[in-house]
């Protein structure tokens, strides 16, 4: 299954991300420790801003009061980001953005198998858009994990809320995940062209029109947000609740949507808006990223379950699976 080429990052047309290979095809393009396309540059180092937490436990961020966030000792962290399965109007071909509609059977089969290719990394955290697509996906993600600890979806938008979710055992809450809902990582907003047919759209209004409203950086479809509207909210989110955590040494997994999503790649790896045009992302496949020393290196899309790819598992993650290799009989 994990055969397939998949567009999933991929700053030129012409380049493919091959998941079973976990390098691009077309450009020899290697996802490597501390390079990525184009032209070999260093990945971006990512300066979190006004960092709170709000989740269960909340991390103390260090900083120098600069914006530099690098962790003094040096930790390393994982973060996985993942767009949801096929959805059900991904399936119809009709623009979707901020409508909430859930999967498909396909949809949750590539969630399973995305849960099968990340079972063996850590994951102490989840962030998912609040919309069902992304939360099916994340939750189906989750079965296939080696661990078994149950994801467990935090609910503080009241104190009644709050209170009435709380787990009253210390033994029970390590066996758990905290997965925290946040509409800022909801899908772009698509203003006027929600439920709209994609071909029709594009027969209607030109190409050339709609793809400027679907890829590029500063061009909003009607009474819609663009894509740097959506990273206002979305990058700015990933800076104050995310990044805290990774530094704080906690693995994350974020489950969200192709724009969003599109925003904080465009923001970990440093693409321009030129670059990001052509930045596409397939539905259903994890990509992961290292954070060491206030850095973000990608490392690729994990294979499979038994494969990690060269590219994907560090030492550390190595280690992690080592040890789930002698916890599950
Ligand atoms: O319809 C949407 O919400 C998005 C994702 O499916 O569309 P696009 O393909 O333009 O990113």
């Amino acid at each position: 299954a994990a055969t397939a080429h998949h567009a999933i990052v991929s700053t030129r047309s012409t380049r493919l991300w091959n998941a079973k290979n976990s390098r691009f095809d077309k450009n020899v393009c290697l996802v490597s420790v501390g390079s990525c396309c184009p032209g070999n540059r260093k990945l971006g180092l990512l300066c979190a801003s006004g960092s709170q937490s709000s989740v269960t436990e909340p991390v103390q961020q260090p900083s120098n009061g600069k914006g530099d966030h690098s962790p003094k000792k040096s930790k390393e962290s994982s973060l996985i980001l993942i767009r949801h399965g096929e959805s059900m109007w991904n399936e119809k071909n009709l623009f979707t953005g901020c409508v909430d509609v859930p999967l498909t059977p396909k949809g949750v089969q590539e969630a399973i198998e995305a849960g099968s290719r990340i079972r063996n990394l850590p994951i102490d955290v989840i962030y998912t858009s609040s919309m069902v697509r992304a939360q099916m996906t994340a939750m189906l993600a989750m079965m296939q994990h080696r661990r078994k600890k149950v994801p467990i979806i935090m609910h503080n938008e009241s104190e009644q809320a709050h209170s009435w979710s709380k787990i009253y055992s210390e033994d029970t809450k390590k066996l758990s995940i905290p997965v925290i809902t946040a509409w800022q990582l909801n899908e772009r907003m698509y203003g006027e062209l929600q439920g709209l047919n994609k071909q029709e759209t594009a027969d209607q209004f030109g190409k050339e029109q709609v793809h400027e409203w679907r890829r590029s950086y500063g061009i909003p479809p009607p009474n819609g947000e663009s894509l740097e509207m959506c990273a206002e909210r979305a990058v700015s989110y990933f800076n104050d609740q995310v990044v805290p955590q990774l530094t704080s040494g906690k693995h994350v997994m974020v489950a969200a949507h192709a724009n969003s999503l599109r925003s904080i790649i465009m923001h970990l790896d440093r693409l321009t808006s030129q670059e990001v045009i052509s930045l596409e992302l397939s539905t259903g496949i994890p990509m992961l990223y290292i954070f060491k020393e206030g850095k973000f290196v990608r490392r690729g899309s994990p294979v499979g379950p038994s494969e990690a790819s060269v590219y994907a598992y560090t030492k550390n993650l190595a280690q992690y699976r080592q040890k789930l290799d002698s916890m599950v009989q």
